[in-house]
């Protein structure tokens, strides 16, 4: 057992019938971290998550949470809350009476004013009085966060959390989680898209086909030397690309599958041939109007680990 950590996770299996979820996955997750779950669908986020609100037992392997070894009965430990598969929630009800009725069950503290809190935590003062059938997706998630910290909880486990936000509700959220993390919650989350991540997460562990690919700091995945496409927009597009063609360490990527514009080249390169481009485009009198990676290099970074094993699946 590690004090230091808020989950630690050796070698978990976890199978449905022939269909192997996890397999030998280890995680580590310190306190007050906020750590991303990655990885494309079925890669088995979501069956670990649940492992850790306790809504399902590892086949082998140890689980540590908050300090207790979960052991094989299906109970959520004590101090974690959260939800995976969307919340869970009474569609008759208003959010006010869903988080009144639900720490009623719980045995939480159920004070207008505890309540009160939770729901203008989130955003949801202004609906708290209307019914949960009516809600967007993105106001359901709020709701099923409110739920979450109204136990007060030291661990935060959430699935894709950012669902059906829009861009403001995506910042309400990431500002809740970014404080809760700062008072001493620790927050696993999981989610599709490496900029959410990228937004929140000091560490992420990427899963593919049940394996964990990578697992450690954003920084350390990011600083992964990595040919990237760019879109480079000049002045003097021709020119630019017999230039391009010269420069060592350049290739033009002619189908890069991005809307055809003739003033735009897509070359693949690493920074330092790159750099090189660059120079020489300007020393030729050859403006630099644009340039910027197709996609950003956390998510090339999640696609050149996760594409491999998804191929040999
Ligand atoms: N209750 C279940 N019964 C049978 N198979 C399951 C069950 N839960 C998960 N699986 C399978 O386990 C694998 C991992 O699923 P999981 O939902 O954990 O992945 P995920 O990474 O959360 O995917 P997504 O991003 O699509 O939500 C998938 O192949 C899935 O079909």
């Amino acid at each position: 057992m590690d004090a230091l950590l808020a989950v630690r996770a050796r070698g978990i299996t976890k199978a449905f019938g022939d269909v192997v979820a996890l397999d030998g996955v280890d995680l580590d997750v310190t306190h007050s971290q906020i750590h991303g779950l990655v990885g494309p669908n079925g890669a088995g986020k979501t069956t670990l998550l649940g492992l850790l609100l306790g809504l399902a037992v590892a086949d082998s392997g140890s689980l540590d949470v908050l300090g207790t070894s979960v052991g094989r009965t299906l109970d959520a430990p004590d101090g974690v809350a959260g939800f995976v598969d969307g919340p869970g929630l009474y569609p008759s009800l208003t959010a006010r009476q869903n988080l009144a009725a639900l720490a009623a069950l719980r045995g939480d503290d159920a004070r207008t004013t505890v309540i009160d809190d939770a729901l203008a935590q989130v955003g949801l003062t202004d609906v708290a009085d209307e019914r949960v059938r009516g809600f967007s997706l993105g106001m359901r998630q709020r709701l099923g966060l409110a739920a979450a910290l109204l136990t007060k909880p030291r661990l935060l486990v959430l699935d894709e959390p950012s669902n059906g936000l829009d861009p403001a509700g995506k910042k309400h959220v990431h500002g809740v989680l970014t404080r809760l993390a700062a008072d001493g919650t620790s927050v696993v989350l999981s989610s599709h898209r490496m900029d959410d991540v990228e937004a929140l997460c000091s560490d992420v562990t990427l899963l593919a086909t049940g394996r964990v690919v990578f697992s450690g700091p954003l920084s350390k995945l990011a600083a992964e030397e990595q040919e990237l496409d760019y879109r480079v927009r000049t002045s003097d597009a021709p020119a630019a690309r017999q230039l391009a063609t010269e420069t060592a360490g350049i290739r033009l990527v002619e189908d890069a599958g991005v809307r055809h514009d003739a003033q735009v080249l897509v070359v693949r390169a690493l920074a330092p041939a790159l750099d090189v481009l660059v120079v020489r485009l300007v020393q030729a009198g050859i403006a630099v109007r644009e340039l910027s990676p197709l996609v950003s290099p956390l998510e090339a970074a999640f696609l050149a680990l996760t594409e491999p094993a998804e191929a040999g699946r």
